[in-house]
């Protein structure tokens, strides 16, 4: 609702025309200023002239002016006005005030602006606006309403900015615009949209009021046009058609009234039964009414002017009503609603359509996002793959070497554990010279070592290296899981970060497998060198065993042969001593000659004793001094421990070593004959054969030189897979598996065997475990609890086993018990004593240390034996006696080697040897019973000895040629 007022009343002054301009006085540059701004007219003209016009309206300000104002200056009062009688009044100087005045160079947008547009809104909201311009011929009402093409007037103007409007309330609001544009002339009602050639009729319209007391025009035609273009075209069509006349004011002066009316019908988009619509008619008109005054700025329209502002100023004085708005209520009728059904279909198809595609962008959004996320971590895991393949190599040498040192520092750590246990003995002044050498020897090994583990050394640097690409590689797995995007979700990013977790367990677990690939493999190059050890201390302690009953035997004959055996046996254990450094240099790169400094003030024969076992079950660090890793028990068997060299005896550990020298002093682990049994007796040796048993006479030593050894496993302690087999050839020194394999040949039945003979007599016979790690150290076997197997002593087939462990044994015992092959072991190229021809008969005699259960990849086969091909029992054997069984040779007699043989058959007199048999024969072919015979070891050495002692010189010199061949090449017997 618009309240009640007055009508709003704008006066507009045109400029004058050139006409006009013709006839307004020319200004003086002294001429003084009128009131309205004009210069006065020249003095030149004439006063008189009738056609001098002058300027009547006087523009105060923007809502006041002075009409015919008052000229002070009587001279130019007397050319405007000439001649006038005294009272005559000269200027009506009458003053006007309106609601906007609008100078002679005002712009029609300032019209605009201060005219229609304010009624705009008010137009749109439903209430009715009139605009009409009011003024005399001639004046510029057509020009501020309509105006020209350049130059549009109020109509064009107001319709731009109403479609502005419109389309700014499109979206809530329908509104539909109607336009007519009329003329009344002499009272009759012309339709200025008609086009010629038509039936509607231009003129004649009727004037109806319709039951909303409305007025309207029937049959005038309206337009819907749809822009403000489209409006102007229509405005200047009809100016076009406006009935014109020219006057002497105006040569297109219009001699009708026109009316332009825009019809505006807005409703809601929201449909309903009951709809509201505004309706709203804007009336622009060009006649007098309604309004903008327009005046000439001229004399030459002074009255015209003068009475249009007495009327316009009348008009001010007219009081409007209430003016209310336009709302109709439309009720639809029934077959409207078909129509609204429609209409609001259409919506509804047209909201799907656009809530569709909304839809649709946004599914297309989140696909695009879910594609980009996806890419984003496909990219991140590359990355990581790219650094992990980049870093893996390093961290894997890392692992490595790191193994590699944790190997070294155990290593050095026992090293070091056992060179503290020698040097206490040094600093106590009991230190023999092969403990000395021994010492040597550790120092050497613990340099490289200390040089391995020493924080510049090439592996610490190559560890280091590692852990900087290592916290360079968790750096980047870090920066990637922890990438910030736009782009990545909670789903992406826990998943980059899942498999950042995933490449570093893996690349952990790569590492520690080649840690545990490095600690295995110095595991396998320590395992070798202990095999290597084991071989060649065993071999030795059976060639020192031999010696020393030679060295017996030769006591008991002439002097001759005394000094000669004795030169024989130095030379022998001299080879034996550089064959043995030679094994040293090859398998740990000393010799332990390397460190025998001067003369030994302790002799290691007196220390001898001071040995620890070298066959022993390898001890655990744990419980012992040796310092653990991480503060937890170390599980690792000390190196020197299973290498047995020089290792103290530990009173907790039962050796053969010690057990050796327990059993010189009748105490220990290891029994030996007690000296009640032994009393009286000379025979160093007991044997027996299919052909009986007897004793060799060893010169009143036996007790304290011909210990009973046997070297079994308990069977308790048997594993199938021990790691180190040893088995020696017919040599002296020879360890037997004679199982082949883990085998199951220790059993009481075929401990009890003919071939497996024991002694319940003989007390004096002790026993240790070898081989096994696992095996539980050596133990006291009664007589009295067990029926415990024996063998022999001073036999080559001494030592012996009858478990699946480690056994050594005569490898006429290996003939017959390797009916099946057996593979190659790791000590085959750990033989320091191994002849260079093993396919020879002599080489066969040779020592030949292989290693069973090991992988057959190491080493040459053993050599055949010569009695490969029997199989069955095994005939005969070294072993206890029995008493009530008729002596018989046995097998246990050493075999001589062809060559030795063949001299020893020069200085017997056997021309074919057939007492020392064929080579590899078990048996002499001699089968006089031993009784018939003095001495069974005295046999050989008889013949042997009766030789020129240039004859038994042995061929020390030759690297290859082994202790047992030293001793085959000496006047004692050859083992086989
Ligand atoms: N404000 C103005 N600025 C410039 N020229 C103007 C202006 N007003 C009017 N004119 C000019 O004056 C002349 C007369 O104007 P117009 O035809 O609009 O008068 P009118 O009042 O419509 O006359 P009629 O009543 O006879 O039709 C025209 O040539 C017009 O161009």
């Amino acid at each position: 609702m618009v309240a009640a007022g007055s009508i709003t009343v704008a006066v507009r002054l045109r400029p004058p025309t050139s006409w006009e301009a013709a006839r307004l006085p020319e200004p003086a540059p002294d001429a003084p200023l009128r009131g309205d701004g004009a210069l006065s007219a020249p003095v030149s003209r004439p006063i008189t002239s009738q056609t001098n016009l002058r300027h009547i309206v006087q523009v105060i300000d923007d809502r006041v002016l002075t009409f015919d104002p008052e000229e002070h200056d009587p001279s130019r009062a007397f050319v405007e006005r000439g001649f006038l009688p005294p009272g005559t009044k000269r200027y009506k100087d009458r003053r006007f005030i309106f609601d906007r005045v609008f100078r002679h160079d005002a712009m029609q947008t300032d019209v605009y602006g201060s005219t229609a547009k304010p009624l705009l809104k008010n137009l749109l909201d439903g209430y009715n606006t009139t605009l009409f311009a009011y003024g005399a011929t001639g004046c510029g009402k057509t020009h501020t309403i309509s105006g020209t093409e350049d130059d549009p007037g109020v109509i064009y103007l107001t319709m731009a900015d109403l479609f502005q409007l419109i389309e700014d309330r499109s979206e809530d609001h329908i509104v539909d615009v109607q336009v007519s544009f009329l003329e009344i002339y002499n009272e009759e009602i012309r339709d200025l949209l008609t086009e010629s050639g038509t039936s509607t009729p231009r003129g004649g319209l009727q004037i109806r009021e319709d039951t909303n007391r409305s007025v309207k025009v029937v049959g005038l035609t309206e337009l819907r046009p749809t822009s403000a273009a489209e409006v102007k075209q229509i405005v200047m069509l009809g100016n076009s058609r406006r009935t014109m006349s020219p006057t002497h004011a105006n040569e297109t002066s219009s001699r009708s009234h026109a009316v332009l009316q825009v019809h505006i019908t807005q409703s809601p988009r929201t449909a309903a039964m009951s709809e509201s619509r505004t309706v709203a008619t804007l009336s622009i008109i060009d006649l007098a009414g309604i309004m903008i005054v327009c005046i000439a700025p001229t004399s030459a329209h002074f009255d015209d002017t003068h009475n249009t502002l007495l009327y316009a100023e009348r008009a001010t004085k007219i009081k409007t009503k209430v003016v209310t708005r336009n709302v109709v209520n439309v009720d639809r009728h029934v077959g409207q609603y078909v129509e609204a059904i429609n209409r609001l279909n259409n919506e509804v198809e047209e909201l799907k359509a656009k809530l569709a595609g909304k839809r649709d962008a946004e599914a297309d959004k989140e696909k695009r996002r879910q594609r980009d996320a996806l890419a984003e971590v496909e990219r991140a895991k590359a990355d990581m793959q790219t650094k992990t393949a980049q870093t893996q190599p390093s961290l894997v040498d890392g692992a490595t070497c790191a193994g590699k040192l944790a190997a070294a520092d155990i290593k050095l750590r026992v090293i070091r554990f056992r060179l503290g246990e020698l040097d206490a003995l040094a600093s106590s002044g009991a230190l023999s010279a092969d403990l000395e050498a021994e010492r040597g020897l550790l120092r050497a090994l613990a340099t490289p070592e200390e040089q391995v583990l020493r924080p510049d050394s090439a592996l610490n640097a190559r560890v280091q290296r590692s852990n900087n690409s290592g916290a360079m590689f968790e750096a980047t797995l870090r920066a990637v899981g922890e990438r910030k995007s736009d782009k990545l979700d909670e789903v992406s990013i826990d998943n980059v970060k899942l498999d950042a977790r995933w490449r570093k367990a893996e690349m952990e677990r790569v590492k520690a497998e080649a840690r545990r690939e490095a600690l295995c493999e110095a595991v396998e190059t320590q395992a070798q060198t202990v095999i290597g050890l084991l071989g060649m201390l065993g071999r030795c302690t059976v060639a020192l065993k031999e010696a020393s009953r030679v060295l017996r035997a030769a006591v008991e004959s002439d002097g001759d042969t005394l000094n000669s055996t004795a030169q024989s046996m130095a030379t022998s254990l001299q080879a034996i001593s550089e064959s043995n450094d030679k094994g040293f240099k090859s398998m740990v790169g000393h010799t332990t000659a390397e460190y025998l400094v001067g003369p030994p003030t302790i002799t290691a024969l007196d220390s001898f004793k001071a040995y620890a076992p070298t066959l022993g079950p390898r001890r655990s660090a744990a419980g012992s001094s040796l310092p653990s890793q991480g503060g937890k028990v170390s599980r690792r068997t000390s190196s020197y421990g299973s290498l047995g060299i020089g290792s103290p005896p530990r009173k907790s550990h039962r050796s053969p070593r010690k057990s050796l020298r327990s059993s010189t002093s009748g105490s220990g682990p290891y029994r030996r004959a007690s000296e009640t049994q032994v009393k009286g007796k000379k025979k160093g040796v007991q044997w027996r054969d299919e052909a009986g048993q007897g004793d060799l006479d060893d010169g009143g030593l036996g007790p304290a030189s011909t210990p009973v050894i046997s070297i079994i496993a308990p069977e308790s302690s048997i594993v199938s897979a021990s790691p180190v087999f040893i088995e020696a050839s017919s040599s002296a020194s020879a360890f037997e598996d004679p199982s082949g394999s883990a085998g199951t040949r220790n059993t009481p039945s075929r401990a009890g065997s003919e071939s497996e003979w024991e002694d319940e007599k003989t007390e004096d016979s002790f026993s240790f475990v070898a081989g096994s790690s696992r095996a539980p150290a050596p133990t006291l076997q009664s007589s009295e609890t067990r029926r415990r197997p024996r063998a022999s002593h001073l036999s080559a087939s001494f030592l012996k086993t009858r478990s699946k462990v480690a056994a050594l044994g005569s490898l006429a015992e290996i003939d017959e018990e390797r009916a099946s092959p057996r593979k190659p072991g790791p000590l085959s190229d750990r033989n320091m004593n191994r002849t260079s021809s093993p396919g020879s008969s002599n080489n066969s005699s040779s020592a030949s240390l292989k290693a069973h259960g090991s992988p057959a990849r190491r080493g040459p086969a053993l050599p055949k034996a010569v009695n490969a091909g029997k199989s069955g029992r095994r005939r005969s054997n070294i072993g206890p006696v029995r008493a009530e069984r008729p002596r018989r040779r046995s097998s246990m007699i050493p075999q001589l080697s062809p060559k030795a043989k063949a001299a020893l058959a020069d200085n017997s007199g056997l021309a074919d040897g057939s007492m020392l048999g064929k080579s590899g024969a078990r048996r002499v072919t001699d089968e006089r019973s031993p009784v018939k015979r003095p001495k069974r070891a005295s046999l050989l050495t008889a013949a042997t000895l009766s030789r020129p002692p240039s004859r038994l010189v042995p061929k020390a010199a030759d690297p290859n040629i082994s202790s047992e061949i030293s001793f085959r090449e000496s006047a004692k017997p050859t083992w086989r």
